[in-house]
């Protein structure tokens, strides 16, 4: 993936990023739909350039005699015949532009979000942790439409340039000293564009910047509403709601204002401008209508040309900031990527699991959470992990369970260094339910099956009635759809402690060789409380549990209890 930072000019290095993206293939495609595009329009106004001086009972210009000679003598209905099918030519063709523009649009957008998306899932998890969903989403949704529409208006661009290069070539061909006037002209009209678009540009960024505010607001607001209604922030929450809203349409507004002076003081300069063409072409140059009406046909058709460039710029400049946020994230991303699943056997853990020597600590906190830890778990043994919060449970349990590496020291399993791949590999032996599980809004079933390989569905089924059972999920079985029955978003249509009997369920499924439960008993009532304890009891020997906590129940299945607060600061 190209990147946009690196490169020189902001917009050239747009374009070579969307280039690189699109492919060579379809480029040389679309730029030779547009040259064709763009030819049939020249040609088909240079007719009628015979067309006028026949209907006028001219000569045909003096400067075009050598191919207009020829042309004149034809029927004036032939010609006029040649015309219509060079515009009929140019509206397939152009229909054929905008589907690949289209096409390119869309396929920017699906490609740019799969590589955000790919690279975000591929990345450490000590990174990601770090990083704000809600702008994440912001940018995989709203921000990769934009990418889209930033090639679109492109394309659109090329198509516009090309199609101005064409007609000012025929305009040339037909009389260059009424074009250069009409150049002239334009460029006056393209200086007072140049100095309102600078405004233009700024107040775009802006709204671009507010946009994404907004989105990220309604995307965590909603996401934490439940917390926000608990704990009566809902008026703050509409209130921050209501300025960024307000944020959005005074940007809204300062945008268009700048837009429509823009349009006006263009259709002003360019009529007067007009105006004035016409008025030295007929008063001061004398020239013939077989000239006039042709150079004035093409100026007239110049001017929506410009327009709809104008607007392309436009879209290119409220668009790219898109792409360069979603390149930016991609490249920081694959700069934290963790070690590839090689495909490998995972280590087997059947004696022990060591750390020795261990450090780890975050960016930005002072403290490290461990220096120089050693820690040695028998294999199928019970370990309670304990201490006061923040001591660093969690962050144990993500390193046994391969989702974090430490920053000095080592694992071990079996005395094989839990280092790069056979780190990510060793994650498919490890199941881990969390304090608060995940559940997504569907059944049961798809729940339970989720991450896990796909299979015979009966006996699957059978595993996961064995495994609901073993979790102290019988609940489930009361249900009138059993697996089938929907979840609600999050889990919410069932209790936090059936949450956890579910993820508990999906763990197990997972045959673990490392089951880690982070205060998995919090949720639950004695007598449920009883049934996990008593599942602990029966994986003993089966595989090694982890138990993240301060539950004494739970604590007493231990066969090993490391205090962490002992260890503190060590
Ligand atoms: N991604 C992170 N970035 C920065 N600091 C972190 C991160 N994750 C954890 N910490 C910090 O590391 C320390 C240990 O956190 P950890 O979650 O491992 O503690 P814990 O003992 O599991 O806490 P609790 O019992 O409250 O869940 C805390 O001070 C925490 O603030």
């Amino acid at each position: 993936m190209p990147d946009v930072r690196r490169s020189g000019w902001p917009p050239l290095a747009t374009i070579g990023a969307v280039m690189g993206m699109v492919g060579g293939r379809r480029l040389a495609l679309l730029g030779s739909l547009m040259l064709a595009s763009s030819l049939t329009e020249g040609v088909g106004l240079l007719l009628l350039v015979p067309i006028t001086a026949i209907v006028a009972g001219e000569q045909a210009p003096s400067s075009m005699a050598m191919w207009l000679t020829p042309l004149a003598g034809l029927p004036v209905g032939l010609l006029l015949a040649a015309v219509t099918v060079l515009v009929g030519l140019r509206s397939l063709i152009v229909y054929l532009v905008l589907d690949q523009q289209a096409r390119l649009g869309n396929a920017l957008t699906r490609s740019i979000r799969i590589e955000a998306q790919g690279a975000v899932l591929s990345a450490e998890w000590r990174w990601l942790s770090a990083q704000s969903t809600s702008a994440h989403a912001a940018k995989l949704v709203g921000e990769a439409d934009r990418v889209g529409g930033l090639g679109e208006s492109m394309l659109s661009v090329a198509t516009g340039v090309i199609t101005l290069v064409m007609l000012l070539a025929a305009a040339f061909a037909i009389s260059w000293q009424l074009t250069s006037l009409a150049v002239l002209a334009a460029a006056i009209v393209a200086l007072v564009l140049i100095v309102m678009r600078s405004r233009r540009n700024s107040d775009g960024e802006y709204l671009a910047e507010v946009y994404e505010a907004l989105h990220e607001q309604v995307s965590s607001g909603l996401f934490h509403f439940r917390a926000a209604r608990i704990s009566g922030a809902e008026p703050a929450l509409a209130q921050q709601f209501g300025e960024t809203a307000r944020s959005v349409e005074d940007a809204q507004m300062r945008y268009h204002r700048s837009v429509a002076q823009a349009h006006v003081v263009f259709q002003t300069v360019a009529a007067a401008m007009l105006g004035g063409l016409i008025y030295l072409a007929f008063v001061v140059l004398h020239l013939p209508i077989g000239i006039l009406v042709p150079v004035l046909a093409i100026m007239v058709r110049i001017v929506p040309v410009v327009t709809g460039l104008q607007g392309s710029l436009r879209r290119w400049s409220f668009n790219a900031p898109a792409l360069s946020g979603l390149l930016d994230l991609v490249s920081e991303a694959s700069v934290h990527r963790e070690p590839v699943d090689d495909g490998g056997e995972p280590l087997h853990l059947k004696q022990s699991l060591d750390l020795k020597g261990v450090g780890l600590a975050y960016e930005g906190r002072e403290k490290p959470v461990f220096r120089d830890f050693d820690l040695a778990i028998a294999a199928g043994s019970v370990v309670a992990i304990c201490g006061p919060s923040g001591v660093g449970k969690s962050s144990l349990a993500d390193m046994l369970g391969g989702l974090i590496s430490p920053d000095t020291g080592q694992i071990l399993i079996d005395g094989e260094p839990l280092e790069g791949a056979a780190r990510i590999r060793w994650r498919r032996r490890v199941a881990y339910v969390e304090q608060v599980p995940y559940l997504f809004d569907g059944t049961i079933a798809q729940n339970l099956a989720w991450g896990q390989a796909e299979g015979d569905s009966n006996a699957i089924r059978a595993a996961m009635t064995n495994a609901l059972e073993r979790a102290s999920a019988q609940f489930v079985f009361d249900l009138p759809a059993g697996l089938d029955t929907r979840v609600g978003e999050a889990g919410r249509q069932f209790s936090g402690g059936e949450r956890q009997r579910l993820a508990l369920a999906r763990a197990l499924l997972r045959k673990p060789e490392l089951l880690i439960l982070d205060e998995v008993t919090a949720a639950l009532d004695g007598s449920n409380e009883n049934a996990v304890m008593q599942t602990v009891r029966d994986l003993r020997g089966a595989c090694t549990i982890l138990i993240l906590g301060h539950r004494t129940a739970l604590l007493e299945l231990a066969d090993q209890i490391v205090d962490l607060g002992e260890h503190a600061g060590s």
